[in-house]
């Protein structure tokens, strides 16, 4: 069985170990056959992923956080390769959410003896997402977060915090795929494949990666009070128990806002819209746990 890793150099807040050496030192240990690519810029971990299954890698390897995951599982989707994931980001949302070692030597271990399975994937708009996707005020702190300068958690919560207090909701209608019509106000609006945004948010704590389906949590408003509940719910994951969101469970969703939005895809922002398709593609990526 051959291993590619696909190593994203710039992702991490931790730049002074030497990956590779560490990558080379655990998977030798594990009597792996294997490779090791490095990415140059934003997209080549796509590129390098579709090569390495083309010429029959049986497990390609996302060395890095939910972003570089998004991108080697975009390569792989429609060839006979699986996703691995050695975590190496703030977040790694996918990772937590499938229960994969979160360190070095561990991660590594785990993808050269791993099991397999098959888990959905969505889109808006065209553009896949794996973990997470989402409207309003979440892509609108990713946006402000990719042009901060500095990355990891405590910038991400500066950024939220300064914008909480200026950030309005948005009118929104949102129709599901069984024609229910929602008009509402969007202050965050997520459509969750897997249950957390990453560092054990989650959004969705009934989120299955299997099911076929996307859990949509709608936040319409987000008064102070609200905000220390979802907080509270997030980092406890009894948001869907509390009165301060909303859940849908659909395949498709179409959403129209009265003013651009921002959405990202796991994370990252992409850009604005006023007119969304969300879809679900299941069991679409074989993956590596
Ligand atoms: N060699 C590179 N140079 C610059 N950017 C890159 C390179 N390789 C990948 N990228 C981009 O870096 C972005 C961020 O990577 P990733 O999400 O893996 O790390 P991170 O931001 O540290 O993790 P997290 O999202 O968990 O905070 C990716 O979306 C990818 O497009």
């Amino acid at each position: 069985m051959r291993i590619c890793f696909i190593l994203n150099p710039t992702s991490g807040t931790n730049r002074t170990q030497d990956v590779p050496a560490l990558l080379t030192r655990y998977a030798t240990a594990a009597g792996a056959d294997f490779e090791i690519q490095l990415t140059q810029r934003a997209g080549h971990a796509t590129e390098l992923a579709r090569e390495a299954a083309v010429v029959g890698c049986r497990v390609v390897v996302a060395v890095g956080g939910d972003g570089t995951v998004n991108e080697v599982a975009r390569g792989l989707l429609g060839t006979e390769a699986a996703l691995g994931i050695v975590p190496r980001g703030s977040g790694n949302g996918l990772a937590r959410h499938l229960r994969l070692p979160l360190d070095l030597p561990g991660a590594v271990r785990r993808v050269c003896q791993p099991t397999f399975q098959r888990m959905d994937a969505g889109r808006i708009n065209g553009h896949w997402f794996f973990c997470t996707a989402g409207l309003g005020f979440d892509a609108h702190v990713s946006k402000l977060f990719a042009q901060a300068g500095t990355r990891g958690l405590s910038t991400y919560v500066k950024v939220a915090l300064r914008e909480y207090r200026r950030y309005r909701p948005t009118p929104v209608q949102m129709e599901l795929e069984n024609q229910v019509l929602v008009d509402t106000h969007c202050y965050v609006l997520a459509f969750a494949n897997a249950a957390q945004y990453g560092n054990n948010a989650y959004i969705a704590p009934q989120a299955n990666i299997q099911d076929g389906l996307l859990d949509v949590c709608l936040i319409d408003a987000l008064p102070m009070l609200r905000a220390v509940r979802v907080g509270v719910g997030l980092a406890l994951g009894t948001l869907a128990t509390s009165s301060s969101a909303a859940y849908h469970t659909s395949r498709r969703i179409r959403v129209h806002a009265a003013q651009p939005l921002g959405f990202h895809v796991d994370g990252d922002y992409v850009t604005d819209a006023t007119d969304f398709e969300v879809e679900l593609t299941p069991l679409a990526l074989e993956v590596a746990v």
